[in-house]
């Protein structure tokens, strides 16, 4: 394989972490692959959402943690050093430079070729070399699959005034390097509740718009709560039921920023960030010659092979198909869509597509982590008890106040936290497990694997947890389902 190779075994669209993934498993597949980026290697996960996000929360979530610890308490009563917070975030995002993915793709044998990719046929992708570059267009040819992975763009409402008023989105949110003294937030979700708490740590004075009636609405009501209730008291004002209809800057980029609501209210602030969903990265990537609707999320079967293009050679990995848009599971899929693509190139017919088969990506329905760095953490899996019902099963909800576990209250004093367990009677194992509190992040994976080993909670009852540990947790649940 070499640059000038312009016909690959496989081609993958958009080098973020799961184009990255994808890659890597067709690589070790024995293809030869190659990887089309317009911007940064590492994609937005590393430059301008989870990685930037997590190190501008990390002095954060670490200062209310040992505010919580006598003694060291009083050691930590002052600000943050924001220019000291931004330069630890901008040496884990490379300062905007890809070179260290660069060594990596190299190592791993992967080509890169730089530029917009679009598909123009089936199994043919055309570059558009990057703005500026010298280089002509290039069309790469695949002999066995294409795979988009172009992951998705925040998505702003259409309203009067957003366009010349110039918010930030979750870009400049997690790239900013100046504290906004008034900081105005759009929505109620996982990108919202982080940066809430990330720049009121910071010293913002933070003021969250949610239209619905709270935080993480897709969480337990209890997490989203807790996480408005700690806003609160550091300072934050959120405001439920409420929604924007209008933007103006009248003083240029540089001035304050006017929120008008559907009252009729207005609100100022030095910088407005919306924080209102996603939109995906489908709209020049040449679906229409390849027979599908621009624009649109890419709908995906359980190898993450995309329907409705007939000789089952174009795939869809991460944000693009919409089925989980987190990191981890996004690289879930690009293992298992990779795996799928080399198996069907050595000619393998039957692939293993069933229930938590080799190449099904049966966790994305079943057992999706997440951890919301807030303060304090919320970690969750699975289902919710609303969403198990509305499935039709036939459940228990188990509840356990977490300020009542010794380990808990040993880790921080005055421990506030909620523990749920959902319990599929009918089956015997766990659907969903949530867990808000501080340190629980790390307890996450505990309840992935009883979620996705569907574990019967007789044998979680033989699972000891460590005494004096915040995982006791798992005890007193089980204790509460027992009586
Ligand atoms: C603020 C924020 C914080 C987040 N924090 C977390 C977190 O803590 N944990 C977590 O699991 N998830 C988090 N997420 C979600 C996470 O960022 C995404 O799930 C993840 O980035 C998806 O990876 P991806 O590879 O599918 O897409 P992306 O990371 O978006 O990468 C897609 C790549 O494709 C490229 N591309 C697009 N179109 C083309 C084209 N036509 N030609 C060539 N290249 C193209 C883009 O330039 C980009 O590099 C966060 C998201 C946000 C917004
Ligand atoms: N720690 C993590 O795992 C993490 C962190 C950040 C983001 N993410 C992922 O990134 C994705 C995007 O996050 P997000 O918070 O942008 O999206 P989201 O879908 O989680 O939340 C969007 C919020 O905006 C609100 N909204 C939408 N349109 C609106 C409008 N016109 N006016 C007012 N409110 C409006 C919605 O009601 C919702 O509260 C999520 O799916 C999440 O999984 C993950």
């Amino acid at each position: 394989m070499n640059q000038a190779t312009d016909e690959y075994d496989v081609i993958v669209l958009g080098a973020g972490p799961v184009g990255e993934n994808l890659a890597d498993r067709t690589r070790a597949a024995g293809l030869s692959t190659v990887i089309v980026e317009r911007e940064l290697v590492g994609g937005e996960c590393s430059y301008w959402a989870c990685v930037p996000s997590k190190s501008l929360l990390r002095p954060v979530l670490a200062r209310a943690e040992a505010r919580q610890v006598p003694g060291l308490r009083e050691a930590v009563g002052g600000s943050l050093v924001a220019a000291d917070v931004f330069a630890h975030r901008d040496k884990h995002v490379g300062n905007w430079t890809d070179d260290g993915a660069l060594t990596w793709l190299d190592s791993a044998g992967i080509d890169l070729v730089r530029g917009h990719g679009r598909l123009v046929g089936p199994r043919r992708v055309a570059v558009t070399p990057p703005d500026g570059s010298d280089g002509a267009e290039r069309t790469l040819t695949a002999r066995h699959a294409v795979a988009v992975c172009t992951g998705t763009r925040a998505a702003l409402p259409d309203m009067p005034g957003i366009a010349e008023a110039r918010p930030w989105t979750s870009r400049e949110a997690t790239s900013s390097a100046t504290v906004p003294e008034r900081l105005i937030i759009v929505g109620g979700g996982v990108v919202a509740a982080e940066m809430a708490t990330a720049w009121c740590g910071l010293g913002s004075r933070v003021t969250v718009l949610v239209r619905g009636s709270g935080l993480l609405n897709r969480i337990e009501p209890f997490a989203g709560e807790l996480v408005a209730e700690t806003l609160r008291e550091a300072g934050a004002e959120i405001r439920t039921g409420t929604s924007v209809k209008g933007l103006a800057r009248p003083g240029g980029v540089a001035g304050p920023v006017t929120v008008t609501l559907e009252s009729g209210e207005q609100l100022e602030a030095d910088e407005v960030l919306f924080a209102t969903g996603r939109a995906p990265h489908t709209a020049d990537v040449g679906l229409d010659a390849v027979g599908l609707e621009p624009g649109g999320w890419l709908k995906v079967d359980e190898t993450c092979r995309v329907t409705d293009v007939p000789d089952g050679w174009l795939y869809a990995a991460g944000d693009v198909n919409h089925r989980a848009l987190l990191t981890h599971q996004g690289k879930y899929q690009a293992r298992i869509a990779g795996a799928a693509i080399g198996a069907r190139a050595r000619g393998v017919e039957r692939l293993d597509t069933g229930r938590w088969g080799e190449y099904a990506t049966t966790a994305d329905e079943a057992a999706v982590p997440q951890v919301v760095f807030t303060d304090p953490e919320v970690a969750a899996v699975g289902l919710t008890a609303e969403q198990a019902e509305s499935e039709g099963r036939n459940i228990r909800v188990v509840d356990y106040d977490m300020g009542q576990v010794e380990g808990a209250v040993l880790y921080a004093d005055g421990y506030r936290g909620r523990a749920r367990m959902v319990v599929d009677l009918d089956r015997g194992h766990l659907v969903g497990v949530t867990f808000v509190g501080p340190g629980v992040s790390e307890l996450l994976h505990s309840a992935t694997v009883a979620v996705a080993g569907e574990v019967p909670v007789a044998r979680l009852w033989h699972a000891v947890p460590s005494f004096p540990t915040i995982s006791e947790i798992w005890l007193r649940l089980l204790e509460t389902y027992r009586g």
